[in-house]
């Protein structure tokens, strides 16, 4: 019988998919840095049955259409604002992703990107590196003060929690919004539920870690800045979409917000001309919330376990639709009764 075709949308390591020339053909993109064109990609998913994928490839409702092999897509990734999940659960396929590996990671660095943007790092380094450093005084790089502060976390989930426990450390009042109460976070964080509104008005830093939804999509808008203080710091670690861009260089320009981290965009990458890019009070990153070299490897093993299981019929490690995984084993019961 002929094999699965699995196709990888990045040149990874061949240990990390040995597993899957076990079971399948497998075909991957040329290149680590650059990504695969979607014409491309959607080519290759034509005969495809298993694709694993970066965050940043689209899997749009035409790319699926056009794969009536496909029984998994893999991503790389928590997030998958990327694939159109509905699509795929119409089609039962499945649809995985990389939860928890990487909570850790994203949360050291959401915390990174914090601390760096209140007290000036980057700004500071910048300073040194153009010879601007000839003396030293009182107010020279003065930031603002973590410990002991609120931080606001917007999307209380699995790196929400983190970035909470590691705001205990500072000895910070932690609020939270979020889809439901999280009374574990209550308990052992100290975390306080609030409402968005409230939340904005009382935190020293706004943290957003909210996945990207019809929901989230642009919530931090005109009126959100408006609401918090004018000593706030904004940090997004989550997607870009959910605020608006053009409103967040408003409302620094506008001193409505003292600062913003940011390691996500509206439109991801962004050039070196970027408007926010010419605030002094803002930090950015590349989108490296989860990027250490340990857990890379642990969500390409997961990835590649979540192919490998679903190819073989199991029930994959991570599954975003888990209701058609749910409906294939009730009919499996059924037809064993
Ligand atoms: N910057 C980066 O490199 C990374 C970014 N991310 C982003 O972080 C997000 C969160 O990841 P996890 O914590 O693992 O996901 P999660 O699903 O555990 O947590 C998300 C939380 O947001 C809440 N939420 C959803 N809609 C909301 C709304 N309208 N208002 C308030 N809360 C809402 C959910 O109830 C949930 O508790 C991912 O979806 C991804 O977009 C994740 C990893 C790395
Ligand atoms: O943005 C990264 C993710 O894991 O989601």
């Amino acid at each position: 019988m002929k094999k699965p075709f699995v196709y990888i949308t990045r040149k990874l390591e061949s240990d990390i998919v040995e597993k899957l020339g076990n079971i399948a053909e497998v075909q991957m993109w040329d290149s680590i840095e650059k990504p695969v064109p979607y014409d491309i990609l959607k080519e290759k998913a034509s005969k495809a049955h298993a694709l694993l994928t970066m965050v940043s490839d689209k899997v749009d409702e035409s790319l699926i259409a056009s794969a009536p092999y496909l029984k998994v897509i893999a991503n790389l990734g928590v997030g998958y604002d990327n694939i159109a999940v509905h699509e795929a659960t119409k089609r039962k396929i499945l649809v995985c992703n990389t939860p928890d590996v990487l909570s850790d990671t994203t949360a050291d660095l959401t915390f990174a990107l914090l601390m760096a943007t209140a007290r000036r790092i980057v700004e500071g380094h910048e300073y040194i590196k153009k010879g601007h450093w000839q003396d030293w005084n009182p107010y020279l790089m003065a930031g603002y003060d973590i410990h002991h502060k609120t931080i606001g976390i917007v999307g209380m989930g699995r790196i929400g929690e983190k970035v909470a426990k590691r705001a205990t450390g500072f000895e910070m009042n932690i609020l939270y919004h979020n889809r439901s109460r999280k009374q574990k976070a209550e308990e052992e964080l100290g975390a306080k539920y609030v409402s968005f509104e409230e939340l904005l008005g009382q935190s020293d830093f706004v943290v957003s870690l909210a996945p990207l939804t019809p929901e989230t999509k642009g919530m931090f808008n005109r009126k959100a800045f408006s609401l918090m203080k004018n000593s706030a710091i904004f940090i997004n670690a989550g997607r870009g979409l959910v605020m608006n861009e053009a409103d967040l260089y408003d409302a620094l320009v506008n001193k409505e917000i003292a600062a913003a981290g940011l390691d996500v965009f509206e439109k991801e990458p962004i050039s070196a001309n970027h408007p926010l890019l010419k605030l002094q009070n803002v930090v950015v990153l590349p989108h490296i919330g989860s990027a250490s070299l340990e857990t890379r490897k642990k969500m390409m093993k997961l990835a590649v376990d979540n192919i490998d299981l679903a190819l073989q019929g199991k029930e994959p490690k991570a599954l975003v639709n888990r209701e058609i995984w749910n409906e294939k084993k009730s009919q499996l019961h059924n037809k064993a009764f």
